[in-house]
């Protein structure tokens, strides 16, 4: 589903990134671990597209991954850290953006994640928890083969994160995968999922 081989990136002469190689296959999850500056946010950026890699091949759904295309967006969707609130829209108004959806589909997705109630609120004016829950909701409502999550636990309390493992394996389908980076060793206890270095090799 999702096959990473030899992916390079550096910032200036600072290596980042050497010779990543590892792979999701469908229907499966997994998460990148290791130390503050590992370089999985840049990973992540990468195969969102959202930051160039210098060398390397990435393939999704047995297919070069092509960040400019249209059918990249409809293949790949990242929850990243720099999640991107409209001014002026409610919640609501994100999530149909994203995908327009029954209004009791959003409602859904806002109540899988624990704050049904929040619908008509603007993102800022909710806690940074409550913003998080709104963020992986649209997950539920954005199509996607491949989902990508940077630390999907900030911000949430005991209780979310067990909410967010939950929701993960629920969205799981024998045609998606799930890769994120992650510090919380209660998220990666619920996942029980390969955990993936930043070498490529499965340390579970
Ligand atoms: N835009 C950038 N320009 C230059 N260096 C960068 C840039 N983004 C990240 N880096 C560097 O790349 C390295 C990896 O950063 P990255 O954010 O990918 O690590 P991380 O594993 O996600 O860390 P954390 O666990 O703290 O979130 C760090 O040394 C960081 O300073």
């Amino acid at each position: 589903m999702l096959r990473v081989t030899g992916l390079n990136k550096s910032y200036g002469s600072r290596t980042v990134l050497s010779d990543v190689t590892f792979e999701v296959p469908a229907g499966g999850i997994a998460a990148l671990v290791g130390p503050n500056g590992a370089g999985k946010s840049t990973l992540l950026d990468c195969l969102a597209g959202a930051a160039p890699m210098d060398s390397g091949t990435v393939e999704i759904l047995g297919r070069p991954s092509q960040p400019s295309s249209a059918g990249h967006w409809q293949s790949v969707y990242g929850v990243l850290n720099d999640f991107t609130w409209l001014p002026g829209l409610t919640v609501t108004d994100h999530l149909m953006l994203l995908q327009p959806r029954p209004a009791h589909d959003v409602r859904a997705a806002l109540a899988a994640f624990g704050v049904p109630d929040v619908g008509d609120h603007k993102p800022t004016a909710l806690s940074s928890g409550q913003r998080q829950r709104v963020a992986l909701a649209t997950a539920r409502v954005r199509p996607w083969h491949v989902l990508l999550l940077d630390e999907p636990e900030a911000h949430l309390d005991v209780a979310g994160v067990g909410v967010l493992a939950r929701e993960l394996l629920a969205m799981l389908t024998p045609e998606r995968c799930i890769l994120l980076s992650t510090h919380d060793s209660s998220l990666l206890r619920a996942l029980d999922c390969p955990q993936i270095s930043l070498a490529g090799e499965v340390v579970r």
